[in-house]
């Protein structure tokens, strides 16, 4: 699984933005960077996209598999952190990443060494035998991040996956990402920081109220400037 796209893709709900109208694509071997606001329509697009949500219209495909149609083995090459991290709180940190190696349908005999050098690269040693529920909230989050990468997925979908994260914590997860995408991995994020956006991405589309106004390179000098001047223009066509 390593192409995701989504055609003219929209939700409404009832007092929200949602999202209108998206057309995007996340290729193999590179890095899409979703930014936007609070409420700019990143998790609900994200959502859609795997298959959480159901579109109002417009379509989303997984290697141009309808997304609905996707075989469930197939999931097993997607890795994906949306919204909080999920794990089970009475399990500590060595036994949730089992359960996600399983879940993934890793062979039995590779579920020991996966884990183990996913405690390495997230740096979770010294949490490995703590319980979810009494992690930090950002080794909850390394753990979240670990367990959507660690079987090395061929599509990765990571919603704002420094929130909470120490600058430690933000440098392991750029490297994670960096080495799933050199690998050849299409992976998608969303995030608030642009900084650390620039240093990961190799595309850029911004959301606003619901849709993609616009793309920036990641090279741009003053990123922010250039980001609040394409929402505030998007806002004035708006008014
Ligand atoms: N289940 C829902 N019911 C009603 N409105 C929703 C629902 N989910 C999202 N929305 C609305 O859709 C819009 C987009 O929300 P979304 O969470 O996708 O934004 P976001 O860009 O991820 O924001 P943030 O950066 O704050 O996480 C918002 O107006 C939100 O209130």
């Amino acid at each position: 699984m390593t192409r995701l796209e989504t055609r003219a893709v929209s939700r409404a709900f009832a007092g929200g933005v949602g999202v209108k109208n998206v057309s995007i694509v996340v290729e193999q071997g590179e890095v899409h960077a979703l930014v936007g606001l609070n409420g700019a329509g990143k998790t609900t697009l994200m959502r859609l996209m795997l298959g959480m949500l159901r579109p109002d219209s417009g379509s989303v495909t997984i290697d141009g598999v309808g997304v609905g149609a996707v075989v469930s083995s197939a999931w097993a090459s997607v890795g994906h952190l949306v919204e909080t991290p999920f794990a089970y709180a009475e399990l500590d940190t060595t036994s949730n990443l089992k359960m996600a190696a399983q879940l993934r349908l890793t062979a039995p005999s590779a579920v020991g060494n996966m884990v183990g050098a996913a405690v390495e690269e997230f740096g979770l040693a010294s949490f490995a035998n703590v319980r979810a529920g009494r992690l930090s909230l950002g080794n909850k989050q390394r753990l979240g991040v670990a367990a959507a990468l660690q079987h090395n997925p061929g599509l990765v979908v990571l919603d704002e996956p420094t929130n909470a994260l120490d600058p430690a914590g933000v440098i392991l997860v750029r490297e994670a990402i960096r080495r799933r995408r050199n690998d050849g991995a299409a992976v998608l994020v969303s995030s608030h920081h642009l900084d650390e956006v620039t240093r990961v991405a190799d595309r850029i589309s911004v959301m606003n109220r619901g849709s993609i106004i616009g793309t920036l390179e990641p090279s741009t000098p003053d990123i922010e400037r250039a980001f609040f001047a394409a929402v505030l223009a998007d806002d004035e066509t708006r008014a």
